[in-house]
């Protein structure tokens, strides 16, 4: 069944224009290609496992372990048993609805910074694309709220928080001060995981990954009159050493294996864990970042949870297969090439020739 619009709290680039007069409703229904049933799927109690025989993992290396081949062979797992309160998931996602149904503006000013009382808001509000600025703005067109002149546009709007400052801040706002407490909350579980997982896929230097970094962002993809010309967040691969996203049972998230796209079908109580390219890197390319994109729906909003962590900025990262390079190098070649391409090339750019 759809759900009602609710247009004042998006952004004005995702309300309708107001000659579309009706909202068509479709009935069309995907077609879920079912592939979705090879992605690897890790109990965190038998993480470690060797892998013995399975028909999916033929090449089996003798450190093999269930998490490592995934991680090689997909570069992506889903992982059950992870220990989190479904309750604290459940908890976060309902605040998150809560918020993003604000007015568009509400949402701005709450969690604006302000330069006046040095207050610097450890959650801050951007859409329209999920890349913010090293400060932390928005990088979401400016100029253009009332008009869409800017074909990088993707169908998304979020909270950035930063979990090295959260617990700095007490929100007045009951509301605000309750999602914050279930974020804090949330990022200590996750830092446990990230930090777990990432002794598994080691040994690596100790700075390659640093919890300080650690970063949550929560979406809403509105709904989309035009989900087949609009993505919510288009084909990219993740910056980070891990990520870890939690995805409400909407659907939307794609993963590109073996040159086609797979749907990561909503599973309950289930995390889906990401490489990103600083491990890619670290790894001397024995773990592949994955390439992904969000699709938009019709029908319904979709919120998902990520979190991202990456390396200490100033560590350099020492790989057989590219030239050595600080995540802060990293960043600024990735913000560079935003502003000049408008898309990211990544680790190509540090690749030995
Ligand atoms: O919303 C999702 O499921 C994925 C988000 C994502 O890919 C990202 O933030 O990099
Ligand atoms: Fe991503």
């Amino acid at each position: 069944m759809s759900q009602s619009y609710n247009f004042e709290s998006y952004p004005p680039l995702f309300r309708p224009s107001p000659n579309i007069s009706q909202i068509q409703e479709s009935d069309e229904t995907e077609s879920s290609l079912l592939l979705d049933s090879y992605i690897p799927v890790i109990d965190y109690f038998k993480r470690t496992a060797p892998i013995i025989t399975t028909t999916k993992y033929q090449d089996v290396s003798e450190d093999g372990n269930l998490i490592s081949e995934a991680c090689r062979d997909w570069g992506l797992f889903r992982l059950v048993n992870h220990g989190i309160p479904f309750s604290l998931l459940n908890q976060i996602e309902e605040h998150a609805k809560k918020l993003f149904s604000l007015p568009y503006e509400t949402k701005k000013a709450f969690f604006a910074s302000s330069s006046s009382s040095n207050f610097v808001s450890p959650i801050s509000y951007f859409w329209g694309s999920p890349a913010l600025s090293p400060s932390g703005a928005a990088l979401a067109p400016k100029n253009s709220e009332q008009q869409n002149n800017n074909h990088t546009l993707q169908w998304m709007e979020g909270f950035n928080v930063s979990l090295a400052q959260l617990s700095n801040i007490h929100y007045q706002d009951l509301l605000l001060e309750t999602f914050r407490c279930l974020l804090e909350e949330y990022g200590k579980e996750l830092c446990r995981l990230a930090t777990e997982i990432f002794k598994i896929l080691g040994p690596f230097e100790s700075n390659y990954m640093s919890l300080e970094t650690g970063l949550l962002r929560v979406y809403r993809y509105p709904r989309c009159l035009e989900p087949e010309r609009t993505w919510g967040i288009d084909t990219h691969t993740d910056s980070s050493v891990l990520s870890i996203i939690h995805q409400d049972d909407v659907g939307g998230l794609q993963v590109y294996k073996d040159h086609q796209w797979i749907d990561v079908n909503p599973l309950p109580n289930t995390l889906i864990v990401n490489i990103g390219d600083m491990l890619q890197a670290m790894s001397d390319d024995r773990y592949m970042s994955v390439k992904h994109r969000v699709k938009v729906n019709r029908h319904k909003e979709r919120i998902s949870i990520g979190y991202f962590v990456f390396p200490d900025e100033d560590t350099i990262i020492q790989s057989t297969k590219y030239n050595p390079f600080s995540y802060a190098d990293f960043r600024a070649q990735v913000q560079h090439d935003l502003k000049t391409l408008g898309l990211k090339t990544g680790l190509q750019k540090f690749k030995f020739s």
